[in-house]
């Protein structure tokens, strides 16, 4: 992977994130939970959002109901091996006005199976489980656009076959989220 590839981020507090992590379009950084151009872990530029990516973002944006349509200007990609997670947050790092306008962020899931999480709250028991297979998406926007939301576990081996060997995909899962600053 060239400038910008797969790092393992920490937490302001040091705790490594149980997850790979590179960003398009422009970089996220979870120590200062903001936006720049580049990381401040290496330096590397966020590389450009590849347009097919972009495509396929915006087609599920304007096919789901409801949503107003974003120019997606980040895309955080996460590689979760088999022991990734991602505990519940809240994705409130864009802008206010994109904030407040409920601009929703499109997630797209790729390899192993997912348990994702959401609710209301940071309580994980009261949070409400759903599993996330390679190639679905899922939209949070509008009303739903601050839900605590997050990654339980993934489950092992569960990448589609044909996906498998057609790319020669590693074990784990990668999700893709576009979103508007
Ligand atoms: O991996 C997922 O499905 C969720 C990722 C996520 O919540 C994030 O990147 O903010
Ligand atoms: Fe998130």
């Amino acid at each position: 992977m060239g400038p910008g590839g797969f790092y393992r981020p920490s937490y302001k507090n040091g705790a490594k994130i149980s997850l790979w992590m590179m960003s398009l379009g422009k970089n996220w950084d979870p120590t200062t939970r903001s936006y720049g151009p580049t990381r401040p872990i290496d330096g590397a530029r966020a590389p450009a959002i590849p347009e097919a990516f972009k495509m396929i973002a915006q087609t599920a944006n304007s096919t789901a109901n409801g949503f107003p349509q974003i120019n997606p200007d980040i895309c955080i990609v996460n590689y979760y091996t088999n022991s990734g997670k991602l505990g519940l947050h809240q994705d409130k790092d864009e802008s206010e006005s994109s904030l407040t306008k409920g601009l929703p962020f499109i997630s797209i899931s790729i390899g192993d199976t997912a348990e994702f999480m959401f609710g209301d709250t940071r309580d994980k028991d009261q949070a409400t489980k759903i599993d996330l297979e390679s190639g679905d998406v899922l939209i949070l926007g509008g009303e739903s656009r601050l839900l605590f939301h997050g990654i339980s576990h993934v489950k092992t081996n569960t990448t589609p076959t044909w996906l498998k060997e057609a790319t020669g995909l590693r074990p784990g899962r990668i999700n893709l989220t576009f979103r508007q600053h």
